[in-house]
């Protein structure tokens, strides 16, 4: 069993008992109310390009910050030029919660990210009550069928849809109602990074299609390299956060791009 395998097992439990406190009737009643929603689409042509991922702990890294609220980290990160915010919602396995977005969705006026595994319409429904602008599908959990029916539920909700890749047979999962298509550096079976894998697939794809290079971009070199190779967004955790101060570190990073 992959630890793939074992989020998402863990996944299903999390939602039945979710489900089992709030039916989906009663969730659906919810509004976000107070947020204005953001286009990452647009932001990332305007901005950095980077997306800046507000993330505790990992699978693969174990703790990486423990000690940072969300509110003085991301709001730091929107001031210094991120296009958009990931925030992980996932407990278990990446240390976060709905509260890490519930608390700063008032005072961000950039995109957020929820970043979770998403299997669920329910899993829609929440993100929207929270306040989340944009959805990430993770191709490798879903099928193609799923990633049409969840971006049509996700655009009916005004969020919009990060379907991230990894291997060319993914590629299948892509449909031209996707918004933005991540490629991730990182193989979530192994975790291994592999930055060049990343440009070959990304060739793959219409060229039209705004595209983010995801995790494993540790140094300004690497960030570089991917933006010549002309991706449009980066989606970057650790190396900001494994800072005692991850927002100077993107201050840092930022002035140098
Ligand atoms: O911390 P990094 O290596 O910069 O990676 C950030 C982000 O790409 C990574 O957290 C991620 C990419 N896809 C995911 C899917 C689920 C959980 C996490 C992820």
């Amino acid at each position: 069993m992959t630890i793939l395998d074992k989020i998402i097992e863990r996944k299903n439990e999390e939602i039945a008992s979710a489900k089992s406190r709030i039916s989906l009737d009663q969730l659906k009643d919810t509004q976000s109310f107070g947020r204005s929603t953001y286009s990452l689409k647009e932001s990332i042509k305007n901005k950095s390009g980077i997306i800046a991922e507000f993330k505790r702990q990992s699978p693969s890294k174990g703790i990486i910050n423990n000690s940072v609220e969300p509110l003085e980290v991301v709001s730091a990160y929107e001031n210094f030029g991120a296009s958009g915010i990931s925030i992980l919602t996932d407990n278990d396995f990446f240390g976060g919660n709905f509260n890490d977005i519930l608390s700063v969705r008032n005072d961000i006026k950039i995109p957020i990210l929820r970043k979770d595994f998403m299997i669920d319409e329910y899993q829609f429904y929440e993100a929207k009550s929270i306040g989340a602008d944009v959805i990430l599908l993770i191709a490798s959990c879903l099928s193609p069928a799923q990633v049409e029916e969840f971006t049509a539920l996700a655009h009916e909700l005004k969020m919009e849809v990060l379907l991230e890749i990894h291997t060319e047979d993914e590629l299948k999962h892509f449909n031209s109602k996707i918004d933005l298509v991540g490629i991730n550096n990182r193989n979530l079976k192994d975790f291994k990074v592999d930055l060049q894998h990343s440009v070959q697939l990304k060739n793959q794809l219409p060229k039209e299609v705004l595209s983010v290079a995801e995790s494993g971009i540790y140094s300004l070199e690497d960030f570089k390299f991917l933006k010549e190779k002309g991706f449009d967004g980066f989606l970057m955790g650790e190396y900001f956060m494994k800072n005692t101060n991850p927002a100077s570190a993107f201050e840092e990073f930022a002035s140098q791009i």
